[in-house]
């Protein structure tokens, strides 16, 4: 019942549908009317009728729920539906309204096969996926909603209707809080919600609550160096340590070592909000060490923002949000440095020297080794 009453014509009616069909270009935006309209060339393309069509959207008033289920059908998505079937990434928004978004996928099926048909029937069954399919009739396309008893709702015909571009691309409108934390807790509610099925929360909540006293008088100076995988923050951390007999510190902290990789395996969300928590426990440090020394950090904020930010936000550069952006902003309540620095090197230096450590990589590493438009996010 939700998921029918929240797509409704009404509240269709309203919301944007984008869908990141040519990842060099802005995606393709659509609403619906009761009234038929010949499409732009570019939406043509993208409803081309030799083409089985459908859309699915994940809603759930339960967050972790929601970004599971979502991360759990892209994996399946991957994994079932057969290689002549295109999946775009798609988001059903109100423009301009923050956390409006309900992100999902695009399907076009070019083969002759009914296995995504099959797939998306399977996926319907559950209570917080809506799949939409697509008809044609003449130069007109509609969207229909099919139910959990895999028939078609009853409604009046809602035609596909090119709307213009969205000012925000429709990944930034849910970044605050969602990927990118701006106080303590907003990532520590996170945590506390998925304590039933992460027995590890619990344990770094413990330890959050245990470091926390953030407190700083006018202590020593404290330096942070970001910058990629082997830009060189190690190598010049360890020297900055020596030479000005400073303390070194990393974030994430060591202490959160050992849940690292359990989290890495969670969606954007539960991923982003330990890693923000990282921060908060590596603050606690900084505040304690700078009134004894001047304190050398190895990675902050800048990273945790910048690798959420680029992985939240789909296709081009010119998606980020725009510079000036509240995203951007450092949070509130967690302290700051004196001093940040950015090392950077050029591409082909950076692979060179990860050729020569060749170490185990992590996904994102990986992720920003071959994907050019990633690292320059
Ligand atoms: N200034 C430099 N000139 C030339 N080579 C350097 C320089 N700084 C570091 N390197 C070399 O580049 C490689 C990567 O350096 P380093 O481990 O310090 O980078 P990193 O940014 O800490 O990487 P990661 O974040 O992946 O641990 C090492 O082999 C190091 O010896
Ligand atoms: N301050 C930080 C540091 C790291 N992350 C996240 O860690 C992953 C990459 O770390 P590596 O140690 O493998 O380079 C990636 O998911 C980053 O988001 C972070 O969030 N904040």
């Amino acid at each position: 019942m939700l998921k029918r009453a929240m797509f409704r014509c009404g509240q269709l009616c309203s919301r944007v549908f984008a869908v990141e069909f040519d990842l060099r270009t802005e995606p393709l935006y659509f609403t619906l009317s009761s009234n038929p309209q010949v499409l732009h060339h570019a939406h043509q393309q993208l409803f081309a009728d030799d083409k089985k069509l459908f859309s699915l959207h994940v809603h759930s008033d339960n967050r972790i729920e929601k970004a599971q289920t979502h991360a759990e059908i892209k994996h399946k998505l991957s994994l079932t539906l057969p290689r002549d079937c295109d999946v775009f990434e798609a988001y059903s928004f109100i423009p301009d309204v923050k956390n409006s978004v309900v992100k999902g996928f695009f399907i076009r099926d070019k083969s002759t096969t009914t296995l995504a048909e099959d797939v998306l029937k399977t996926l319907q069954e559950s209570k917080s996926v809506c799949v939409f399919s697509y008809k044609r009739e003449g130069q007109y396309y509609w969207q229909e909603m099919l139910t959990t008893c895999n028939q078609v709702e009853e409604s009046v015909r809602q035609y596909i209707t090119p709307a213009a571009a969205a000012e925000h691309h429709p990944s930034t409108l849910n970044i605050r809080n969602s990927d990118v934390f701006y106080c303590m807790h907003e990532a520590y509610e996170v945590l506390q919600e998925c304590t039933d099925i992460i027995p590890e929360s619990k344990e770094v909540l413990k330890l959050v609550d245990e470091q926390l006293e953030t407190s700083r008088g006018d202590g020593f100076p404290v330096i942070v160096i970001e910058g990629l995988d082997a830009t060189g923050k190690t190598t010049l951390t360890e020297a900055l340590r020596e030479s000005l007999n400073a303390t070194l510190l990393k974030s994430p902290p060591q202490c959160l070592a050992s849940f690292r990789q359990r989290f890495d395996s969670e969606p954007p969300l539960i991923r982003r909000a330990f890693y923000a928590l990282g921060n908060y426990i590596t603050a606690a440090h900084i505040g304690k060490e700078s009134l004894r020394a001047p304190v050398i950090v190895d990675r902050y904020w800048h990273s945790t923002a910048a690798y959420a930010i680029a992985t939240a936000v789909g296709g081009r550069v010119e998606n980020l949000p725009k510079p000036g952006s509240e995203l951007y902003q450092w949070p509130e309540d967690l302290l700051k440095p004196n001093l940040v620095l950015l090392l950077t090197v050029s591409p082909e230096e950076r692979l060179r020297r990860l050729r020569d450590r060749g170490q185990d990589k992590t996904v994102e590493e990986a992720e920003l080794e071959i994907n050019q438009l990633f690292r320059l996010k």
